[in-house]
């Protein structure tokens, strides 16, 4: 809906109506037209302002409308209506102008900015382009090179950046309608063709094709296969070359391509996802809205390694007052260091003041006792962890809670060191922890809803999507990571190489393979697993083939190259060469290679050829099917938390939409059907098994993802 109401004599006010950020739903669009039109027509009215209800001008067209049959007036001939109005239009810019609602205000002939307010044109990153002028206008404002870079990444900028680039014509710190109605009244009958966008001509920089094609290389190298950026590059590319009207009709033909598209749906999915994680429920029936958080002002970080001095930043940069705890003096003050210059990069880059005086280092313990909450992050190893919680509960007051930063322990046995297991979760941060966006809130069977409200709030403050999880080894990231390497482990004996896998996964969108992750993380951390686990040498029982473990098919080749020392990047050799420890430049080893064939020989394996598609569907359906289990098992609670984990920690592109979402677009009965063919093919693998849950789904018509939660509350109604 729009508003309309006649203020200070002559000046029309039209102000958008849709909670909470007034997307211009149909019915907006129409309130629009008719209040304009109301405006234009009305002889007492010499000029117009258009703001937006409670704070926020518009935050672009209404998302949801997408999926739908759309009606009511389309955008684009609205906007030009406005354009071509001949009284002066204002736009009163507070809170948010993004998508639609920047191009709704370029379309006006004056902008007014609150200096608080943020402007972007962000349809990139719901896999669209601005196709209401936007590509065509913003560089024929602001110029091609700055237009290219807003419209291709989507950044939103602060209102005094808006006014420098010229998108905004003032920013003000008081009240912008008002400052925009005494605008509008002093431009009241002042010539507007001047002010028309539409018919400036583009700044034609000199080296066009230059630009633009050093442009679409940087795009499609970040893209990593998502279409929208590509597609913003070109509708700009039209704006520079070629008359408004043309340029508007390319435009229009690049998002109906993109419009109908998988990766729009995708990233529209994940839009809603992130957002609805925070809506998060427990299988006790405790929920985000009935559980009330307990603020946190002062936190403790008992560890101070890679993830600790992570976590000290990120804390710090909230603004609590954190304590960071290690005993080693020599690790206290190469962590103090290494915090520090964290924080003072952080702040140069924000502008700020960098928030050292935050944090008080000690060596010892004892310095926790008036926290309200601590995050323990020892080195991994139950032991260890065992003792430190034991230690926390004599020394914390009560009520204080206390976090394992573990990735893969049992945090309900960590609880049992204590006297209140009920204050007790994991917050398992992804390194590095400072930077990271994604954040485990991980529930034991005894931890209370406001332990778990008061962790996910802590994760908010910290700017990371926070996702609730059951407790099971791994949670649930780590947990689904491990048949997707065993499936990648197996692809080389069977025949594959480290790189074949990793070119696979890479061009599916994944930033980095399997492989050349595993270096970067250090193979290390997976050996010491399977030692815990009693996979690994030692504990392996003697007598038993060397490629089978507790009875199932098991790939000892992660363990052989540890053996002779090779841990990845960080010594120089893994499952690539490195010119020296710590570089990160992969080069093929031939070394790797004669292994690999030594190794089949010596097993009686013989290399067949495997392709990307065999890699892709080995290695995702394995990870997919556990993520079924998952929901199965209720540790998480819907397929959106899967998906967020998999977006935000462990680089699945975005524009495929998570593991979840990724297996109902290809179809659940395909995924079912090639997760049956190799499980006959290795029966010896039981993570290619198909999961009941995925049986049930297809067996229901595959419905569509936002129906799986009732597939699954009937399975648990049934066990
Ligand atoms: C910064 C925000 C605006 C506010 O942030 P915050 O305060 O933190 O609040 P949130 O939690 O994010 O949001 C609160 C709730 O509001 C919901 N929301 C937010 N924005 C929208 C929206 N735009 N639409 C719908 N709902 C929205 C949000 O989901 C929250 O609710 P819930 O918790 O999920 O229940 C922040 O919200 C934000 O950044 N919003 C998104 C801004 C954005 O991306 N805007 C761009 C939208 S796309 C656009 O504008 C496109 C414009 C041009 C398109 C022209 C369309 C023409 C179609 C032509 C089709 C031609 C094809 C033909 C094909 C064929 O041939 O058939």
């Amino acid at each position: 809906m729009a508003k309309y109401s006649r203020v200070s004599g002559s000046v029309g006010l039209i102000t958008l109506q849709n909670p909470p950020v007034n997307a211009l739903s149909a019915a907006v669009r129409q309130g629009i037209v008719d209040t304009v039109e109301r405006a234009l027509s009305d002889p007492k009215v010499k000029s117009v302002v258009i703001c937006g209800q409670n704070g926020i001008f518009c935050g672009g067209a209404d998302i949801k409308e997408f999926g739908s049959n759309m009606s009511g007036p389309p955008l684009v001939p609205m906007i030009h209506a406005i354009e071509a109005a001949n009284k002066p239009v204002v736009a009163a810019i507070e809170g948010s102008a993004l998508g639609g609602g920047l191009e709704l205000a370029l379309g006006c002939h004056y902008r007014i900015a609150h200096s608080k307010a943020r402007l972007g044109l962000p349809e990139v990153t719901l896999g669209l382009l601005p196709a209401a002028g936007g590509t065509q206008r913003l560089p024929r404002l602001i110029g091609v090179p700055a237009a290219l870079d807003l419209i291709t990444t989507g950044r939103h900028v602060t209102a005094a950046e808006a006014l420098q680039l010229g998108v905004v014509d003032q920013v003000t710190d008081h009240s912008t309608v008002d400052a925009a109605v005494k605008f509008a009244q002093s431009v009241a009958g002042k010539p507007l063709d001047a002010r028309r966008i539409s018919t400036y001509p583009c700044p034609r920089p000199s080296d066009l094709d230059a630009l633009f094609e050093g442009v679409m290389e940087k795009v499609r190298q970040s893209a990593r296969g998502a279409i929208a950026p590509v597609a913003c590059v070109q509708a700009v590319r039209a704006a520079a070359t070629q008359p408004y009207t043309q340029g508007m009709e390319r435009e229009k033909e690049l998002m109906a391509t993109l419009f109908t598209s998988g990766q729009a749906r995708a990233l529209q999915y994940c839009f809603f996802a992130q957002r609805a994680v925070s809506r998060w429920s427990m299988p006790n029936g405790a929920r985000w809205d009935t559980s009330k958080p307990r603020p946190v002002h002062k936190a403790a970080v008992i560890g101070l390694g890679t993830m600790g001095r992570g976590i000290t930043v990120a804390l710090a940069q909230t603004g609590l007052s954190v304590i960071a705890v290690e005993t080693q003096e020599k690790q206290l003050m190469e962590a103090k260091q290494a915090v520090s210059g964290m924080l003072e990069r952080g702040a140069k880059r924000r502008g700020v003041a960098p928030a050292l005086d935050r944090i008080s280092y000690s060596r010892d313990i004892q310095a926790v006792a008036d926290v309200d909450l601590v995050i323990e992050a020892v080195f991994e190893d139950m032991g260890l962890k065992k003792k430190v919680f034991q230690q926390l509960a004599s020394i914390c007051r009560p009520g204080t809670f206390l976090c394992t930063n573990t990735s893969a322990l049992d945090v309900d046995h960590l609880a049992s060191q204590t006297h209140n297991p009920e204050l007790v979760v994991g917050m398992h941060f992804f390194a590095p922890a400072h930077v990271m966006k994604l954040l485990e809130v991980v529930y034991g069977p005894r931890s209370s809803p406001q332990a778990v409200a008061t962790a996910m709030q802590l994760g908010k403050k910290m700017g990371k999507i926070s996702v609730a999880v059951g407790n099971c080894p791994g949670f649930v990231g780590n947990r689904m990571l491990k048949p997707y390497m065993e499936q990648a482990f197996f692809l080389l004996e069977e025949g594959a190489t480290p790189e074949l896998v990793d070119r696979a996964l890479e061009e599916f969108g994944f930033p980095m393979g399997v492989f050349r992750m595993s270096d970067l993380s250090g193979l290390d951390v997976g050996w010491r697993v399977r030692k815990g686990d009693g996979l690994s040498e030692p504990g392996a029982p003697s007598g038993q083939p060397a490629r089978i473990r507790q009875g199932r098919r098991y790939s000892p080749l992660g363990d052989l190259l540890c053996e002779q020392g090779r841990f990845g990047q960080k010594t120089g050799r893994g499952w690539y060469q490195y010119n020296k420890p710590g570089s990160r430049v992969a080069r093929s080893d031939p070394w790797l290679h004669s292994f690999l064939e030594g190794y089949r020989a010596r097993h009686g394996l013989v290399a067949r050829r495997i392709d990307n598609q065999e890699v892709l569907e080995r290695c995702l359906y394995a990870l997919i099917n556990e993520g079924f289990r998952i929901l199965e098992d209720g540790i998480a609670a819907g397929p959106e938390d899967i998906d967020m984990i998999y977006v935000f920690g462990y680089g699945w592109p975005r524009h495929r939409g998570g593991p979840m979402f990724y297996a109902g677009m290809v179809g659940l009965g395909k995924v079912l059907e090639r997760l049956e063919h190799y499980h006959q093919a290795h029966p010896d693998v039981p993570y290619l098994k198909p999961c009941s849950l995925l049986w049930r789904l297809v067996a229901s018509g595959s419905p569509p993802l936002h129906k799986w939660r009732e597939v699954i509350k009937k399975l648990h109604s049934q066990l």
